[in-house]
């Protein structure tokens, strides 16, 4: 189906962008020359299409473009072809090239004739090339028709004037060469054969150039051919592509659609989602908000906590600090009641009393074997209390120092007793005893048993363990001495022969000094340690008394004792220290009805019970302070007198027996041990030895003595030295004045000694001139030989002028008072420096000789008598004024003998003045008295 398009042309309707499309123009419109232009509009998005132009009766070519759906498109291009450029196209209607014309004329007619050869030749080539590329996309079929003169001119567009303008003319032209057709139609047939032989040579020719350009213009063609196909297919893949592109819109818009459909009900269940996650972020918020309320709440509680976990930590750490001073109380506590306690010790020492141990031993295999049960309760043993309980559940509660219960050992028991052993090398007298119902354990206590020795062997271990010790700070004599009270009797078990039943030496007590008791004759064997101190101990033990009772198999039935005598002295002060430790074990008391003893056993008992009964006495005595304490009523309280009147350290264990049996036995002694802790025997003495102390003192005395005559001595000689010291300065200021007024005195003597001999010699030359005169009156009466005359008249000559004139000077000088102090000392220095100077010149003793009737007068050598006999004194005036000088009666000079001690140095040397010391000074004054007793 073909539609009319704008302008007379028909396009195939239905036309496909980028499709062949042929246009019909009715052969009426087509004035013989149609240019077929691409229109393809390159901006157009979608397809392009065809355009053709016609020839209109204004001889405008109109170009339509048919658009698809492009606006742009709907631009039309308008063009002004010229014909040269119709032509060219005429023959490639057929974009194929399948209908190719061998000629225009062929396809075009009479067009070719109308084509003027100058337009053809003004077409210029720009033309021609630029279009080729216009013309690849569509190749037209033409097909003649009727023009259509009522095509309606071009709608007037904005921006085609020109090229109206220009197409205006184009058209005239062609109008012009359409008429110039329409006359050689016409006219042709009736000059054909002129005019064709004519035109036919320029036809040629032109058809010639024509052809050539045609040559070109077809290969111009091609090229556009293969580029119009080159862009077509380009075009095709771009419709291609492009309907793929919609295609694919389609799908993906029909895909947008259902996935929109899709996103519309995700989207609604979103917005539900999103609704109930609104919710829920309110909920959340909600909770958020609560939840940080909480927090902060948390936060603050966190705070609170911090505090209060770090006020707990302080807390706790006051705890600790209490708990630690807690504990340090406790410790102070248990230090503080420790030294009460050994405050209250030492008070109860200060106060002297004895101090009690109280010891039970365990129950016997006998005892067990009988099922004896115990009365004794140890509860409280720690605190020094014991219960003791009665027959009718009655109870006595006993106080001691210390209660060592049966399962205490001896090393325990030791522990308290040790100090005791200290005392002793203190220079104490000390007292252990044990005192208990026989079987108790005293002897176990005291000797103790192999492997478990008792208080004697400890004791003297720690003796020696401490003398050790103290080795280099004090020196220590032991001895050692074991005797025993046996029925009264005190025996020496040291000695030979004191075996248990020999008879052997008795021996007594005696006081030696004040409160100091002995027993002469008592053997005391020296030891130096440890081994030879317990043979010594052992050897007595076995020769003690001992005997088997009803209550003890190997009982003592005596008192043993052991003296141990300590001589001490103290190696940086020399204190010497006699002390004695006395280790008794008591022989037991006994019931004699109850041990059923009988013979020597009673007897033994007997004295054994006196013996403790006077002990007993002794001790109420000295508990209540009575002014007779009776000693002496036994051997053993005589023994013991030293350490229970006060001048011991006493120590008492009070042994018992935890059977119920012998509760009796037991309070008996329980209560005797309260009455002896319960005696104050006066603060123990240091039994320092006397003898030593006293030479010491005597020592000491006299040392004092001889310090205070040496003090005496020392303070007299101190005196002596000081008014030495004072008179020594006096001397030494006296000294100075002197040596001073000998200086004076000297310069002085000096110069009068020169001026004395300058007299001398004056008064001399006068004398001999006077002779000389008296001797030449003499010779004018009495005429002298010549020889002699002569010669002394040379002599005269000689010597007298020159002395003459010198003295005469001088003297007239001294008496005029010109001549200086200075020239007399170099005078008398030159005489003094020279000896022979001061001396006369041979020819005045000649003169001499003569004067004095030629025997030679002597020269008196002593200045002294010269200046007494001839000199008078020159006035001092004359002289230098002489320093001034202390009067006499200020600083009298002492006499001579006197002035030995005290004089300056001799004159020659200047007096050194020494205040300092006396000695230094009087060497000086010695040699200075010397020097004036010369002078
Ligand atoms: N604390 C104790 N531990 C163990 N055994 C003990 C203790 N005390 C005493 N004995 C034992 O009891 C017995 C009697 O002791 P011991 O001979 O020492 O008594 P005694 O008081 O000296 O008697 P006597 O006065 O008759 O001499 C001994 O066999 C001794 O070993």
């Amino acid at each position: 189906m073909e539609e009319e398009v704008s302008g007379g042309g028909m396009v195939p309707s239905g036309g496909v962008p980028g499709e062949r499309s042929q246009v019909l123009i009715p052969r009426s419109h087509l004035f013989s020359r149609l240019a077929l232009f691409d229109l393809a509009n390159p901006v157009a998005e979608t397809w392009f299409g065809c355009v053709f132009g016609v020839v209109g009766a204004g001889g405008s070519v109109y170009s339509h473009a048919a658009t698809g759906d492009s606006a742009t498109a709907a631009a039309s291009v308008r063009k002004t072809v010229k014909m040269s450029e119709i032509c060219d196209f005429i023959p490639y209607g057929d974009a194929d090239g399948a209908s190719e014309v061998d000629s225009p004329v062929d396809s075009l007619g009479s067009v070719e004739s109308a084509v003027p050869c100058e337009e053809m030749q003004e077409t210029p080539d720009y033309i021609r090339r630029g279009a080729a590329p216009r013309h690849k996309m569509a190749p037209v079929e033409l097909f003649s028709g009727p023009s259509s003169p009522q095509d309606p001119p071009p709608p007037p567009e904005r921006g085609a004037a020109a090229a109206g303008e220009e197409g205006t003319a184009h058209i005239g032209r062609a109008h012009e060469i359409e008429a110039a057709a329409g006359v050689t139609e016409q006219g042709g047939r009736l000059h054909a054969e002129e005019r064709q032989s004519d035109c036919c040579g320029q036809l040629k020719q032109q058809y010639g150039l024509l052809l050539r350009e045609k040559e070109e213009c077809r290969r111009l063609l091609e090229d556009l051919m293969r580029e119009n196909e080159v862009k077509t297919r380009e075009c095709r893949e771009a419709q291609k592509t492009l309907h793929d592109m919609k295609m694919e819109l389609l799908r993906k818009s029909m895909h947008v659609g259902s996935l929109v459909e899709g996103q519309v009900k995700e989207k609604s269940r979103l917005c539900q989602l999103l609704n109930e996650l609104s919710e829920k972020f309110k909920v959340l918020k909600l909770e958020h908000q609560n939840l940080r309320q909480e927090s902060l709440e948390y936060k603050n509680c966190i705070l609170d906590a911090t505090q209060m976990s770090t006020s707990i930590q302080e807390y706790v750490n006051k705890y600790a600090n209490l708990e630690c001073e807690f504990k340090d109380l406790k410790e102070k506590f248990s230090e503080e009641t420790k030294e009460r306690k050994d405050l209250y010790n030492k008070v109860i020492e200060l106060k002297g009393n004895i101090r009690v141990f109280c010891r039970c031993r365990p129950l016997n295999a006998d005892e067990v074997a009988v099922g004896a049960s115990t009365a004794i309760d140890f509860e409280s043993a720690k605190d020094g209390e014991l219960i003791v309980r009665g027959h009718v559940s009655s109870k006595k509660v006993f106080k001691f120092d210390s209660v060592f219960g049966p399962e205490e050992d001896q090393e325990k028991v030791f522990e308290r007793t040790a100090p005791f052993a200290t005392s002793v090398l203190d220079g104490f007298n000390v007292c252990i005893f044990a005192y208990g119902q026989t079987g108790t354990g005293k002897t176990y206590t005291m000797e103790g048993i192999e492997g478990a020795r008792g208080v004697n062997y400890r004791t003297l271990e720690e003796l020696f363990r401490v003398i050790k010790e103290r080795e280099g700070i004090f020196q220590y004599d032991i001895t050692v001495s074991v005797l025993e009270v046996y029925n009264e009797q005190i025996h020496d078990l040291l000695l030979v022969g004191s075996q248990p039943g020999a008879t052997t030496k008795r021996l007594e007590v005696r006081q030696i000094a004040e409160g100091v008791h002995h027993v002469p004759g008592l053997v005391e064997a020296q030891v130096s340690n440890m081994n030879e101190a317990w043979e010594v101990l052992q050897t007595g033990s076995k020769a003690r008394a001992v005997g088997s009772t009803n209550a003890n198999e190997h009982s003592s039935r005596s008192h043993c004792i052991h003296c141990v005598m300590v001589k001490g002295q103290n190696l940086l002060n020399g204190e010497c220290t006699n002390s004695k430790l006395w280790l008794i074990d008591l022989a037991g008391s006994e019931r004699v009805a109850k041990t059923d003893a009988q013979g020597e056993r009673l007897k033994e008992a007997q004295n054994i019970n006196k013996s403790l009964s006077a002990l007993g006495d002794v001790i109420s005595a000295l508990a209540t302070k009575t002014q007779h304490i009776p000693f002496r009523n036994s051997k053993l309280t005589h023994l013991l007198q030293d350490s229970l009147s006060g001048d011991s350290k006493t120590l008492m264990f009070v042994q018992i027996s935890p059977n119920e049996n012998d509760v009796g036995e037991t309070l008996c002694s329980l209560n005797f041990a309260s009455r002896v802790r319960g005696i104050e025997l006066g603060q123990a003495r240091k039994q320092v030895d006397v003898g030593e102390l006293s030479r010491y003192k005597l020592m000491v005395g006299r040392a004092k003595q001889d310090m205070k005559d040496k003090d005496a001595q020392i303070k007299t000689m101190a005196e002596t030295i000081q008014s030495l010291e004072a008179k020594n300065k006096a001397k030494d200021l006296l000294t100075v004045n002197l040596q001073e007024k000998i200086k004076e005195l000297e310069s002085q003597l000096l110069v009068e000694r020169k001026i004395a001999r300058q007299h001398v010699d004056n008064k001399i030359a006068q004398d001999h001139l006077q002779k000389q005169h008296n001797m030449k009156d003499e010779k004018w009466c009495m005429r002298s030989p010549m020889a002699e005359r002569n010669l002394n008249s040379t002599a005269e000559k000689l010597a007298a002028p020159r002395d003459f004139g010198i003295a005469k000077q001088m003297f007239s000088d001294s008496n005029s008072e010109n001549y200086s102090f200075k020239q007399l000392m170099s005078l008398g220095e030159e005489k003094e420096n020279n000896p022979e100077a001061g001396q006369l010149p041979p020819s005045k003793a000649r003169r001499l000789s003569v004067c004095n009737g030629g025997t030679r007068q002597h020269q008196p050598t002593d200045p002294a008598s010269r200046r007494k006999s001839l000199i008078p004194l020159p006035r001092r005036n004359s002289l230098m004024p002489l320093p001034m000088a202390k009067p006499l009666a200020v600083a009298t000079p002492p006499p001579l003998d006197k002035i030995t001690e005290h004089l300056s140095p001799p004159m020659c040397s200047p007096p050194v003045v020494s205040t300092t010391r006396l000695a230094g000074t009087r060497g000086s004054t010695a040699s200075c008295a010397e020097a004036f007793r010369r002078k």
